[in-house]
């Protein structure tokens, strides 16, 4: 690997794509490759081939997925699944057939079966029957685990899969039907609070905010890892060999849902009511990840929950106006 491999980042826009791409250009990187989903349909296999014939690419970032939060991903399950499967499919097997040196497949924890123990290891992978909200997206992405870890077994190629856990920061999806909590609570707690604002005096302004509704019962528990810290993990993985084909991305530590809307709700400076909403799903109870692989291989996150909120909420602040509603 040197400065001028041509590296193709699948999904270079997306929150993922975007951040490998910046921290890959930081270091010195000079060919990097990346396509929209209009100029390339990744769901499109003969679009696929012809892409990876024409441009040779020497290593393959996939960071192109459909991805969504909670309820996207119990509502569209077919979507989750097939546009999933599809999308990594081809760039999977594009890349095997174009002799691609080295492939990152990014998964995600919800690989991992619903009550496995926590922290959860990469080998409790297929122990046990998976979160139904979200077994038709983990489903996909077992298979693209397997199809990397196939290609290394076969072939001796050097084909792997980082599984992130709950990811968060700039260029994240505001979007209220489709994102993650994260950002949700973000948007949430931001707009309950504005209205008064035009109207009366800070003061008075303290005392008016909007109930703010989340969903489930906040008491699962969830890690949360800041999207440039991932970034981070992806250029340590690239720039060093793997002895195996599995590893977990996270901070190795987690928080209840409850306890993420209070410091969202204390950065944001939203003091109203929170009410639960009980009628949409909570999710797996918890899914903590045993991180001890990638620290012995020698790569831990670096920024903190806190700081990676402050950081997320500067960002939302600056670009709200620009937010395009997702919807499926
Ligand atoms: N967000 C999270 O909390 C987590 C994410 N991950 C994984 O990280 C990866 C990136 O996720 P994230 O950045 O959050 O997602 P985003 O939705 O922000 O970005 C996804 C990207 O995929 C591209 N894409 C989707 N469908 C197609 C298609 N048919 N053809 C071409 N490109 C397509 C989009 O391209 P365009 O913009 O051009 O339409 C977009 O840039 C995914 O594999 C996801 O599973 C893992 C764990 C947690
Ligand atoms: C990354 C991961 O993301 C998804 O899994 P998830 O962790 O369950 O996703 P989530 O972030 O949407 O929710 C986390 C928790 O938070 C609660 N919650 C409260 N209030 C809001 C809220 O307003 N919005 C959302 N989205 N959730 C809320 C919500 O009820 C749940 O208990 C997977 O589908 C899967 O695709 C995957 O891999």
């Amino acid at each position: 690997m040197n400065k001028t491999t041509k590296i193709y980042i699948a999904g270079h826009r997306g929150m993922v794509g975007s951040a490998i791409w910046r921290a890959l250009e930081a270091k010195g990187y000079t060919h990097l490759i990346g396509k929209t989903s209009k100029e390339l349909d990744l769901k499109s296999q003969p679009e696929v081939a012809d892409f990876f014939e024409c441009e040779k690419p020497e290593v393959v970032i996939d960071a192109a997925a459909r991805v969504g939060g909670i309820l996207a991903n119990n509502n569209y399950p077919y979507q989750f699944l097939m546009e999933n499967m599809q999308i990594q499919n081809n760039l999977i097997d594009s890349s095997l057939k174009a002799d691609v040196a080295k492939f990152i497949f990014l998964g995600s924890s919800c690989i991992y079966p619903k009550l496995a123990p926590q922290p959860l290891k990469e080998e409790y992978l297929l122990t046990g029957p998976l979160e139904p909200t979200n077994e038709w997206y983990a489903i996909a992405k077992i298979t693209g685990v397997k199809a990397c870890e196939a290609i290394r077994k076969q072939f001796g190629k050097d084909y792997i899969s980082l599984m992130p856990t709950n990811l968060y920061g700039t260029h994240d999806n505001f979007d209220l039907t489709t994102s993650h909590v994260l950002p949700a609570m973000i948007r949430k707690f931001h707009e309950a609070k504005q209205p008064q604002l035009s109207m009366l005096s800070e003061v008075e302004a303290d005392k008016e905010h909007l109930p703010v509704t989340l969903w489930g019962s906040g008491t699962p528990m969830r890690e949360f890892l800041f999207v440039e810290d991932l970034a981070d993990a992806v250029v340590f993985a690239l720039e060093n060999k793997f002895q195996d084909n599995l590893y977990n991305v996270g901070t190795g530590v987690d928080l209840t849902i409850k306890e993420l809307a209070e410091l969202i709700q204390k950065t944001v400076g939203h003091t109203g009511e929170i009410i639960w909403d009980s009628s949409k799903p909570d999710g797996t109870p918890r899914k903590l990840m045993d991180v001890s692989k990638m620290t012995d291989a020698g790569w831990k996150a670096k920024v903190g929950l806190e700081e990676g909120i402050k950081r997320t909420y500067e960002w939302f602040l600056e670009n709200q106006e620009n937010f395009k509603e997702v919807k499926l």
